[in-house]
């Protein structure tokens, strides 16, 4: 068996075209989206993927505004920019790009965004909403991987009611909410978290339906962990070098020979960052939309 492709750059590129024209119907309505994004630092992936933001807000027709502050701004500026932002009109909703720097309080700058303007749906409000589950309908944004790998999974046919998930990793981005997301009961998964410190690993994941690893450690699922036809999605990314380049090369948390045995894999790069990028979009229209009284 050779596992089908989960093709999230093509699904990105057909949700940016979907919302395309959500954002012209709101922008007839003169409520222009507006996303902003602030960096601290020069981590050259971090400044990447905010680039890559900027580039989606422009193909969608949302309006941004980039805030860039060195690697040693303190917790009092940095929190003037957040404060700056809440005020500002015309930024509709922003993400402070992680990870920030050791001295910064990263949990009090999250805390410190306008849940209403919390693109990243990271905002403790927002994620409270998601144990809480008064998300459904939606009424506040999800957090943007997982909200991505679903997505993902849906638009490609791959059915996760009653199927036992395994993830591995359990940042915030991804490895803790993403639980609370599938095991709503409109999804209905069972959901195992497991992480660098979990002792029968191997267990876990000969057991597992479909696996989501996000723990950042290159190549750490191998083929004769899974189960025969996993549904795999590889989230982590280190950056690893080519012996034959000598050169850095993106390397997932999946060794490639596991699509062998799987049914459907997400790859790594084009699997689920590019879904990460278009949630991140899907959250600041259906803010403007909620305020719109479009979306109820
Ligand atoms: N505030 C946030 N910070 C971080 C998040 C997040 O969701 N919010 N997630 C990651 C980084 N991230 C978005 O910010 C992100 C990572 C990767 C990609 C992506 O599209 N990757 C490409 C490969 C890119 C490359 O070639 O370098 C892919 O997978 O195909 C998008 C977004 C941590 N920080």
């Amino acid at each position: 068996m050779t596992a089908r492709i989960l093709d999230g750059r093509a699904t990105a590129t057909a949700i940016k075209s979907e919302l395309a024209d959500r954002v012209k119907v709101l922008t007839d309505r003169g409520r222009v989206p507006g996303l902003a994004t602030v960096l601290v630092g020069d981590d050259p992936a971090s400044h990447s993927y905010v680039t890559g933001k900027h580039r989606d807000c422009e193909q969608v027709g949302i309006s941004s505004i980039r805030k860039e502050l060195p690697a040693d701004v303190s917790q009092a500026d940095l929190e003037k920019v957040i404060d700056e932002l809440n005020e500002d009109p015309a930024c509709t909703g922003y993400i402070v790009q992680l990870p920030l720097p050791e001295h910064i309080n990263t949990n009090a700058i999250l805390e410190r965004v306008d849940p209403a303007k919390d693109a990243d749906g990271l905002h403790p409000t927002n994620l409270g909403r998601l144990v809480l589950n008064v998300n459904e309908p939606m009424t506040s944004p999800l957090p943007c991987t997982p909200a991505g790998i679903v997505e993902l999974l849906e638009r490609h046919g791959v059915e996760l009611k009653g199927k036992h998930v395994v993830v591995v990793g359990r940042g915030v981005t991804v490895g803790r909410p993403i639980g609370l997301l599938l095991t709503r009961r409109e999804i209905n998964a069972t959901v195992t978290l497991a992480h660098t410190g979990t002792q029968n690993l191997g267990e876990l994941l000969a057991q597992a339906d479909v696996v989501v690893a996000a723990a950042g450690r290159p190549h750490m699922i191998r083929a004769e962990q899974i189960k025969d036809g996993a549904v795999l999605l590889d989230v982590g990314v280190s950056r690893v070098e080519d012996p034959e380049t000598g050169k850095k090369k993106l390397t997932g948390d999946i060794d490639p020979a596991a699509a062998q045995k799987a049914s459907w894999l997400s790859p790594n790069p084009g699997g689920v960052g590019p879904m990460t990028r278009a949630m991140l979009l899907v959250n600041v229209v259906e803010s403007c939309e909620r305020a719109e009284g479009i979306l109820t």
